[in-house]
């Protein structure tokens, strides 16, 4: 297998077929729906709060709950849903777990999205969940993960997930390669690329993207859809605590598997970050936005799977120069 990252990637430009980027159709389809951006904010508790899920799902992006505030996701799906807006959760797999998801269809409330948020996804609790959820919540698409291998992908495939999410331990403020010594940290394009080549489903690469040419590199790759932390970290909308040092305004940024986010100093596998507060999340999804279209026109097509096709050459940790981004 060729091993490389976002990093050693360049993708290589065809004639391009539109008059301006404006014609450019940046949208994707997951499941039932469409959204304008094949991107989605982290699931995590700096990062999304239900204000920001509910101003995502207003303007057509696709968003998933995080699943650190258990007792109010009921209310939240029931508030989405008299809104006539997506519903768009996240679970664990503890036991409480499984006694949710049927309280859920005892109640009648449907969520439209469930991801199965979990460290090492390759795992039998995932496929019981799994089950579990289609048995209960048929109709609900379920995304399940992290997964790093097609093995993975294929096992969660089978068992009934709508897609799965690959990345273990590529993210900003990750310490699982650090803390276990295992992960896609490092090659996490080359791993989407060797899961995408098994997955009959969608994937959705999560985690390592640092600039918004990787968007447009993970789908190259395999990716339908790019879950995004440390780039959404720190806008006026993201919801960690803003904090001033020597007069600059940051906001915290911390891993789900921090002890900031446990409460305790057990299997810690994230870490906080600060990060400087940037202004206004919608002004960043229009860049990502307007970034994406000229991607696809460099791609020589109109709309994001024309980015699929294109040829790429491997510029082994060179291509900045030495610069910084
Ligand atoms: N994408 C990534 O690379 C990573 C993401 N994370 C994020 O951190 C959060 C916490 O993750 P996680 O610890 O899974 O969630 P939980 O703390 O909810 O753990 C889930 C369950 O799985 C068990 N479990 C956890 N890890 C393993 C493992 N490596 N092997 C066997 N069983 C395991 C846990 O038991 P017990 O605790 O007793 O082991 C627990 O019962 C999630 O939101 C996840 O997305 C964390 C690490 C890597
Ligand atoms: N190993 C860990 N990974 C984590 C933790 N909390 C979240 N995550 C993963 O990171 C991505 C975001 O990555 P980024 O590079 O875009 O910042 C997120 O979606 C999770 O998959 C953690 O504590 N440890």
């Amino acid at each position: 297998m060729q091993v490389f990252d976002y990093e050693d990637i360049q993708l290589i430009p065809n004639k391009c077929i539109v008059r301006s980027r404006k014609e450019v159709d940046t949208s994707v389809s997951l499941g039932a729906h469409t959204f304008k951006l094949p991107v989605v904010p982290a699931n995590m508790q700096t990062i999304i709060d239900e204000p920001l899920a509910i101003w995502l799902a207003e303007h057509d992006y696709f968003y998933v709950m995080h699943r650190f505030n258990p007792e109010r996701r009921a209310d939240f799906i029931a508030d989405m849903k008299r809104r006539n807006l997506i519903a768009s959760i996240s679970v664990g797999v503890k036991e409480e777990e499984f006694a949710f998801i049927e309280d859920l269809a005892l109640a009648n409330l449907q969520p439209d999205y469930i991801t199965i948020d979990i460290a090492h996804g390759h795992s039998q609790i995932v496929i019981d969940m799994i089950h579990h959820i289609k048995k209960y919540l048929p109709d609900t698409f379920v995304i399940a993960g992290n997964v790093g291998t097609p093995e993975g992908v294929r096992e969660l495939e089978n068992a009934g997930a709508d897609a799965t999410k690959v990345g273990i331990g590529p993210g900003k403020v990750c310490i699982t390669k650090i803390k276990t010594g295992f992960g896609t940290g490092g090659w996490q394009l080359a791993a989407l690329r060797w899961c995408a080549k098994s997955a009959r489903k969608p994937i959705i690469a999560d985690g390592g993207i640092r600039t918004h040419g990787d968007i447009a590199k993970s789908i190259r790759f395999g990716a339908t859809m790019c879950m995004i932390g440390s780039l959404f970290a720190g806008h006026e909308e993201t919801p960690g605590k803003k904090v001033e040092v020597d007069g600059q305004l940051y906001q915290e940024y911390f891993g789900s598997a921090s002890e900031y986010q446990k409460g305790e100093h057990h299997n810690v596998e994230g870490k906080k970050m600060l990060m400087p507060v940037k202004g206004k999340l919608a002004d960043t999804l229009n860049e990502m936005q307007e970034d994406l279209q000229s991607a696809i026109s460099y791609a020589g097509g109109k709309d994001v799977e024309a980015l699929t096709k294109v040829d790429y050459v491997i510029v082994k940790n060179s291509i900045f120069n030495g610069d910084s981004i």
